[in-house]
């Protein structure tokens, strides 16, 4: 399988960090970050994401399958980012489990 460049994710969560660590008046990831909720909102968001991705898997619309999925995993690294959980520990747990 070729090797595909996953760095983005990497990017986007040293943008998601800096916004935490930065806030700033017009970043979506602030307001999630920084919401009167607080962690709820974010929580809110993974549910919601997570549902319009089932949905989107269920219309066999591949199309709409990338777009869900995309928000609920940028949903989850505004979550790790939240809770202090790195992409490495993800990682490392995964590894562990690898057969
Ligand atoms: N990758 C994303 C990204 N993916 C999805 N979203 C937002 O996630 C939201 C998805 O929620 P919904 O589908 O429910 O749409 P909505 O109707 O706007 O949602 P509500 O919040 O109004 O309920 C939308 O507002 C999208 O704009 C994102 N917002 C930001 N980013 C990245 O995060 C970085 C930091 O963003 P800012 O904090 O805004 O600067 C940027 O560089 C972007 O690369």
């Amino acid at each position: 399988m070729p090797e595909t460049d996953l760095s983005i994710l990497n990017e986007l969560y040293d943008i998601i960090t800096d916004r935490k660590e930065n806030p700033s008046e017009d970043s979506y990831v602030c307001s999630l970050l920084n919401h009167r909720k607080g962690i709820d909102k974010i929580l809110e968001k993974v549910g919601e994401e997570s549902i319009e991705t089932i949905l989107a898997v269920k219309s066999e619309n591949k199309e709409e399958m990338i777009y869900e999925s995309s928000d609920l995993l940028f949903h989850l690294m505004v979550m790790f980012v939240a809770k202090g959980i790195t992409l490495d520990e993800i990682a490392t747990e995964l590894k562990k489990r690898r057969k």
